[in-house]
């Protein structure tokens, strides 16, 4: 066995990405060697190549509980995949491999068990997703965002950690963030993400009130990969990204409200940040519906508003923007008064922990 060698996985969003990035840098500064499996062509790919981290692509299949004709041919990109994760693992030989969840890491915590290496996953969900519930038999730990979600795995191996947070994201500076914008005006600065892979109705109906909304803010648009609308390249006070990278903590700093999916991970780092935050989770027709018990377990402790996608419209949206801007104070205050835990000490300790 390699001394010191961790593998990670975790793709098909960027949610499924962002998390590992906190936890491999800071075991990269215990001197610990990383290495990465992920989807190849997926989102993780580009990320984690900009980390310097080395990346390992295999092919990858969605499991999916309804009928569609790719339920032919994706098991056996599944099982491919499995059989590519099992040869770079042998190589490897790492100590633990860390999942992070995505349908990628089935097939990389199945060559695991066969290579009886202990795998940890982490799920950010209040109810675990599909592949983290298959990934689970496989695993050795659990840990868990929300201390809601404890129950549903079993008590002897679950751990309440909490989000990882990329340590980056603090150092925003509000400053060169408007500059990186261009945005110098007084006004507000309000920030849209439709979640890592953008939200169609949540772009149409913002484009919609723009006029409305670049009266009162100045805005900062995430509406992800081809969805940057370019009738409006030239509006002024309203800038379109299809992702932000490097700049995100200085926008973020420089952000005064956010609008956003209720992506696990986006929620806690606006927590972490105590940004006012109005959500959107991704709806039930669309979804399992996790997005939607994130945003009510946010709106119970006081830290968010949230508008259902069914409710979504011109009106209700500038109903509930009115309503982020009077209770900003109440809401920051709830932010101030929560107290996470020592997620990435408690990560990093599990981790050596099993590691040795
Ligand atoms: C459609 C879908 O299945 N969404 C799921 C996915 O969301 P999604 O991939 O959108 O994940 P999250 O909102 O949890 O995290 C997104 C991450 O990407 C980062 N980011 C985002 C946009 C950007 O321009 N730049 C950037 O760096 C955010 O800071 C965050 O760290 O995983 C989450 C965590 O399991 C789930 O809660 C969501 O239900």
């Amino acid at each position: 066995m390699k001394k010191n060698k961790i593998v990670f996985t975790g793709g098909g969003s960027a949610g499924h990405v962002t998390p590992n990035i906190a936890i491999m840098n800071k075991l990269k500064a215990k001197g610990w060697d990383i290495t990465y499996i992920g989807s190849r062509k997926g989102i993780e790919e580009d990320i984690i190549t900009k980390e310097n981290i080395p990346f390992h692509g295999i092919s990858s299949g969605k499991l999916r509980r309804y009928f569609d004709w790719k339920n032919f041919s994706d098991p056996l990109k599944i099982m491919k995949g499995a059989m590519e994760a099992y040869f770079i693992l042998r190589k490897e030989k790492p100590r633990v491999v860390f999942s992070k969840g995505g349908f990628v890491t089935v097939p990389v915590v199945v060559a695991a068990k066969m290579l009886k290496i202990p795998v940890i996953i982490h799920e950010s969900d209040i109810t675990p997703g599909l592949a983290n519930k298959i990934a689970t038999k496989f695993a050795t730990k659990v840990f868990v965002t929300f201390d809601e979600t404890l129950k549903h795995f079993p008590s002897d191996r679950v751990l309440f950690t909490g989000s990882p947070i990329r340590e980056e994201l603090f150092k925003g500076r509000e400053a060169e963030g408007r500059a990186w914008l261009g945005f110098h005006e007084p006004k507000p600065i309000l920030t849209i993400m439709g979640g890592s892979l953008g939200a169609k109705k949540i772009n149409e109906t913002v484009r919609k009130i723009l006029p409305t909304l670049t009266a009162s803010f100045q805005i900062v648009h995430i509406c992800g990969k081809g969805n940057v609308d370019q009738s409006f390249q030239n509006k002024k006070g309203y800038k379109q990204f299809e992702y932000i990278s490097d700049e995100l903590p200085d926008i973020l700093a420089a952000s005064q409200y956010i609008i956003s999916r209720a992506g696990a991970n986006s929620i806690f780092e606006f927590l972490a940040l105590r940004k006012p935050m109005l959500l959107i989770p991704l709806s039930r027709a669309a979804s399992r519906g996790d997005q939607i018990l994130n945003a009510n377990s946010f709106e119970k402790k006081g830290f968010a508003k949230v508008l259902l996608e069914e409710e979504l419209n011109e009106t209700s949206l500038s109903a509930k923007i009115q309503e982020l801007q009077k209770e900003k104070e109440v809401l920051v205050g709830n932010m101030e008064k929560d107290s996470a835990p020592n997620t990435l000490e408690i990560i990093l300790s599990e981790i050596i922990k099993i590691a040795k």
